[in-house]
């Protein structure tokens, strides 16, 4: 293949027409449902509560009812995902694994044959409540990916850039992720896959990363010529494979804070005329950003640097361009976001996190560097603040667990991070809990799933519009969500909502918001665990 090539690691069919529409495994049978071969619309009631406090300083609540109209795009399309950081542990992990899944590959471990699979995806390897069945009163569980036309990850066509040339299989040695027995399987696939040449500004990465930076495009700083380069990357990517669709997510190094400054950040106009200046204080990831956004194209950011940075997010806005980040929940974040909500919400006053790990890949090689770490630490220490916030009987205002985030560099274990953690917390009657955890978390088996999830979730919002049913506006027209996507929060430590609205850390309730949108879009009702078919007889 040409160099550079990407492989199709997904099409499910030849000629490149995406795979045939699975046949729908359920139908809703509602009068508030219609369902045409390109569309299903739905008359959906959106049921909150409006609170507000009378003279005496009383709540009110009052029950709200806002009329919405959706309409799903049903037509599946030929979806292409060009990962910035290619090369990497999760990159060739994430595409190894989507080879193997098309293929059905099986291989030998020492614990005996695996089979691929999608697990620690939770679109791919959870159910969703459909309903209850109407003679055995029984739950009916079917698979989250059936909620939705979604995208089938084996038929995702991947490439993407990489500041390192090695190409795919022999970066795959280099990741040491993957069994021996399943690289085998895919070497060859692997072997015909290299990274894009990539933009290289070595402030933003640790020094260490140097040794691999080999396969650049000219220049160490922000430029439009950067900004057209990737836009062209991305044509050509999506033309050479026949594509309908692209979503770019970065899954490169983690990159130092960028010091956000009025007059170069603040506003989508200044952030391009900084980058048309070569302003050395934008990153290489806003500006992969800003590409995509230029050409509407999804942009998700799976590290913690703050790349969207105000001018970005505007810009986003301007052209209804989607974006999503930052940094993948993967392993330990993702059980403090489940075990802190337990907690608290259990009413047991949490009084510190100490959060350790120690981890041996290129990722903790870069997080040795204490800037690239700062990036980490915040988005690994932000998470709990929305659940201790809420919990106004057990934290008084602004008060909230002691909370320590440290990561070490140890290359022995490689990929294979050892999280340690303890909660401590105040029980009843002076009493203690104290819950120590030793977590071993494969990073880049645990990642790769999200990527895929954010992937999917992403490309899924680009078909969904909605409108106020019966809306009155001249341009009674369907809009698509908010440009930023905080529907993606369950697969990021840091979750960025659009400006002004709350960010929700809380694990059980980022994946309501996503099953629950999702069942909204095709005419159900919000899951509720009230069963009241089961206690009131
Ligand atoms: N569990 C996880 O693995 C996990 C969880 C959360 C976040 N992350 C984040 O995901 C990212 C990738 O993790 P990884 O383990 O794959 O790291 P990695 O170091 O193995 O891969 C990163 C890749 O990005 C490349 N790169 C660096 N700068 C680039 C640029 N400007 N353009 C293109 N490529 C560039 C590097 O050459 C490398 O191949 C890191 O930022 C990490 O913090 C990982
Ligand atoms: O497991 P998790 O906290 O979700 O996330 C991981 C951190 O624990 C680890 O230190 C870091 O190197 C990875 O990039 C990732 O961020």
């Amino acid at each position: 293949m040409a160099p550079h090539a990407e492989e199709r690691v997904g099409s499910a069919t030849e000629g490149g027409v995406a795979a045939t529409p699975p046949k729908d495994l359920f139908v809703v049978d509602s009068p508030n449902v219609k369902y045409t071969d390109d569309a299903i619309t739905t008359k959906y009631t959106y049921r909150t509560t409006a609170v507000t406090k009378d003279a005496s300083g009383k709540y009110v609540a009052a029950p709200k009812e806002t009329l919405y109209d959706f309409k799903v795009d049903r037509k599946i399309p030929k979806l292409g995902v060009m990962l910035v950081g290619l090369g990497g542990n999760n990159g060739t992990t994430v595409t190894a694994g989507i080879i193997a899944n098309r293929r059905g590959l099986v291989w030998d471990t020492k614990e005996g044959k695996r089979a691929a699979n999608y697990y620690g995806s939770v679109i791919m390897g959870s159910t969703t409540k459909l309903g209850i069945d109407s003679e055995t009163s029984e739950d009916i569980n079917i698979p989250f990916h059936d909620l939705m036309p979604m995208v089938h990850p084996n038929d995702l066509v991947i490439g993407g850039w990489d500041i390192s040339s090695m190409n795919l299989a022999d970066a795959m040695d280099r990741a040491k992720v993957l069994e021996p027995s399943l690289k085998a399987l895919v070497r060859k696939e692997m072997a015909t896959i290299t990274p894009l040449p990539s933009i290289y500004y070595p402030d933003f990465i640790a020094a260490n990363q140097e040794e691999r930076a080999d396969n650049l495009i000219p220049g160490n700083k922000a430029s439009m010529a950067h900004v057209e380069q990737i836009r062209k990357d991305i044509k050509d990517f999506k033309a050479a494979n026949n594509l309908d669709k692209v979503i770019v997510q970065w899954t490169a190094n983690t990159e130092r804070f960028s010091d956000v400054t009025e007059g170069v950040h603040d506003t989508a106009e200044n952030l391009l005329k900084a980058i048309e200046a070569g302003h050395e204080e934008v990153s290489p990831s806003t500006v992969f950003a800003v590409a995509c956004i230029l050409d509407k194209v999804p942009f998700i950011n799976g590290s913690p640097q703050n790349t969207f940075v105000p001018g970005a997010i505007k810009l986003a806005e301007q052209h209804g361009a989607f974006i999503g980040g930052d940094d993948f929940k993967s392993g330990q974040t993702k059980m403090k976001s489940a075990l802190v909500e337990f907690l608290i919400n259990a009413g047991i006053k949490l009084t510190s996190i100490a959060s350790y790990n120690h981890l041996g890949n290129n990722d903790g090689m870069n997080l040795s560097s204490q800037k690239q770490f700062r990036s980490k630490e915040i988005s690994k220490s932000n998470v709990v603040d929305d659940m201790v916030a809420a919990n106004t009987v057990l934290y008084a205002k602004d008060e909230h667990p002691d909370h320590t985030v440290v990561i070490k560099y140890m290359p022995a274990v490689g990929d294979n991070k050892r999280a340690l953690d303890e909660y401590y917390a105040e029980i009843f009657l002076g009493g203690h809990q104290t819950i120590s955890i030793f977590n071993v978390c494969e990073d880049s088996l645990l990642a790769s799933p999200l990527i895929i999830d954010l992937v999917l979730v992403a490309e899924m919002m680009t078909r969904i519009q909605w409108k106020v049913h019966g809306a009155e506006s001249a341009d009674d027209k369907y809009a698509g969500f908010h440009s930023v996507l905080s529907v993606l929060s369950y697969m990021l430590k840091a979750p960025l909502t659009p400006p002004g609205t709350p960010v929700i850390n809380a694990l059980a309730k980022q994946r309501a918001a996503i099953t629950n949108i999702f069942r909204a879009c095709v005419g159900l009702e919000p899951e509720s665990d009230m069963t009241l078919e089961h206690k009131l007889f």
